[in-house]
């Protein structure tokens, strides 16, 4: 039997650790018998959706995303509409796509998930039109995912600084959520529009989110007092929080989002500028993903 062709795209920018082990665990666990392969590392952000285009227009069985959220979001953007599987090695600093379909966080055991090669298909998101996986949002996470992108440190101490500084500094904005055939007026704190349960750090925002059930999980922090912060982000270590009498949980296939001034949104943790309005849309089970 031929030998399945893997392409591995390596973010060499992702993370608190460079890659320079990756190669080597790669050349010893992947199994040759199953699979030929090539290792390309990224030039520049945005150029794994290049190089995974060109690896699924040359009939490639998956392509392996060598890094965290962004990176993943990159590489499913040039593989949307072709038949490569996605996999991937969690290399970034939250890993939220990669923890929310429970793949290790350990690149040995990650690799051999990929020898396995069980693979699902999951529901993508559009917002505006651009591609996320795991979750877009609007408000205070969109901010947070700006200041975490125009810092040169990654990891979790620096994420934790910036959520609990721009928490008290974050003034809530005042909303319209068009969801359902409604319309809802809200004073919120963030909007997200989940896929996966997850924005990394094993952060819940949508704890029982489902991947293949063609809905996203809505989920509306609304105005708090700003004390209560810590018990919020306690609720999301947790899975609790969708308990808090502050957070509102709508499923929908379909939601559009607007706001006076709104000009930056976040896709799978980075930053995107938007206008005044949002709409996310649900693609149902496009993306083929190699899962435990
Ligand atoms: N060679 C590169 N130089 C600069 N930026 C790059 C390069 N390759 C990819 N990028 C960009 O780096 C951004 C961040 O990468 P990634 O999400 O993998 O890491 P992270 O932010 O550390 O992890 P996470 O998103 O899981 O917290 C992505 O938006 C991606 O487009």
């Amino acid at each position: 039997m031929s030998r399945r062709k893997l392409v591995f795209i390596v973010n060499p920018r992702s993370g608190v650790e460079r890659n320079k082990q990756v190669q080597q665990a790669i050349d010893q666990i992947i199994d040759k018998d199953l699979y030929e392969y090539e290792i390309l590392h990224t030039q520049r952000a945005g150029h794994g959706e290049d190089l995974a285009r060109e690896a699924a227009a040359n009939g490639v069985f998956a392509v392996v995303a060598v890094g965290g959220d962004g990176s993943v979001n990159d590489i499913i953007r040039g593989l949307y509409g072709t038949g490569t599987a996605l996999a991937i090695i969690p290399k970034g600093s939250g890993n939220g796509l990669a923890r929310a379909l429970q793949i290790p966080m350990k690149v040995e055991k990650a690799l051999q998930l990929i020898n396995r090669g069980k693979t699902e298909m999951i529901d993508i998101g559009k917002a505006n039109g651009k591609i996320f996986a795991s979750n877009a949002g609007l408000g205070y996470d969109a901010l947070i995912c700006k200041k975490f992108a125009n810092s040169n440190r990654r990891g979790l101490a620096i994420y934790s600084w910036l959520v609990t500084k721009y928490m008290w500094l974050y003034r809530d904005r005042s909303w319209t959520i068009r969801v359902n055939g409604e319309e809802l007026k809200r004073k919120a704190f963030l909007i997200n529009v989940a896929n996966g349960t997850q924005m990394g750090y094993n952060f819940k925002i949508a704890p029982d989110a489902d991947w293949t059930d063609g809905l996203f999980d809505l989920v509306i922090i609304r105005k708090f007092p700003k004390i209560l912060g810590g018990l919020l982000a306690y609720r999301m270590f947790d899975g609790s929080l969708l308990n808090s009498r502050f957070v509102e949980r709508i499923r929908t296939d379909r939601v559009e989002v607007s706001a006076p001034d709104l000009k930056w949104m976040q896709t799978d943790g980075d930053p995107v500028s938007c206008a005044e309005t949002v709409v996310f849309e649900m693609l149902k089970g496009v993306q083929k993903v190699i899962i435990p």
